[in-house]
């Protein structure tokens, strides 16, 4: 499988200015406090911080299923801000792959069903040879007509990754994917992440924790307090689990 004539612009998905307040008044959280970041088309980036430090509200507002309270989120040239709910749905559905922690697979439906989900509902057909280098990539040709109660969590989380690549997407928004998984199958299914970011030219954004993880990135970008305060090329467990120490030993001194 290759890039091709489709593959997305140097710029996959952007923040900028990014502000997220949940609730009013005293209660009031400022969950993403001046958020900018670019996520580059072909790579695989992860984000990291602490508990708490927005995350999840940053991955959610950038995918377009959450809303910013000011500033800017695009996926590709689109600004997701312009976009009424029809349209973002649209956008969602044909330009934004998701993996969650849950895998979220429809019980009823085969593997090769489950993976060709999005392109079905979209109404597009054909793409037979993408779909079939994916089914490749993360090792499934002899699962393709077993439902998910057949498989381990691994190979349903596999198979969450197929789908979230089927449509083509611009981006890839990935949620805690391997929480729910032991060790060895969270290595499979990092390993086959990066491997679908290679082979493919795509794009992926990974929410974690875990800097064994996010050492599978090819860059790290770290959040505290809402706020984007570092990046790091090339990362490795050790570096990431460093850089994550610093936060800790600030915290305890706060
Ligand atoms: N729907 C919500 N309503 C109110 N506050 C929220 C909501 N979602 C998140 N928050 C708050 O916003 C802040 C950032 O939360 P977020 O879930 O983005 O952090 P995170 O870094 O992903 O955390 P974790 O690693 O624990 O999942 C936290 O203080 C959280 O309590």
């Amino acid at each position: 499988m290759t890039a091709t004539a489709t593959a997305p612009a140097q710029i996959a998905a952007r923040v900028v200015d990014a502000v997220k307040v949940y609730g009013t008044g005293d209660t009031a959280v400022r969950a993403l406090d001046g958020v900018s970041v670019v996520f580059p088309a072909g790579r695989f980036t992860a984000i990291m911080g602490p508990s708490g430090s927005g995350k999840s509200t940053l991955m959610h507002c950038a995918a377009g299923l959450d809303t910013l309270t000011s500033g800017t989120a695009h996926i590709g040239g689109t600004a997701l801000g312009a976009l009424d709910d029809r349209r973002l749905t649209l956008l969602r559905r044909d330009r934004v792959g998701f993996v969650f922690q849950a895998f979220n697979l429809v019980p009823t439906l085969t593997v090769a069903e489950n993976i060709r989900l999005p392109l079905d509902l979209a109404g597009r057909g054909g793409d037979t040879e993408w779909i079939d280098g994916l089914t490749d990539v993360v090792g499934l040709r002899d699962r393709l007509h077993h439902r998910p109660a057949e498989l381990s969590g691994g190979q349903q989380q596999r198979v969450a990754v197929a789908r979230a690549f089927a449509g083509r997407p611009d981006v890839v928004f990935a949620d805690e994917p391997t929480g729910n998984l032991d060790s060895r199958s969270g290595e499979e299914v990092l390993g086959l992440l990066g491997r679908a970011v290679r082979r493919t030219a795509r794009t992926v954004v990974m929410v974690t924790h875990d800097p064994v993880a996010a050492a599978h990135a090819d860059e790290v970008v770290f959040l505290a307090d809402g706020r984007l305060v570092d990046r790091m090329a090339a990362p490795t467990a050790d570096k990431v689990l460093d850089r994550m120490k610093a936060f800790d030993v600030r915290e305890a001194r706060s």
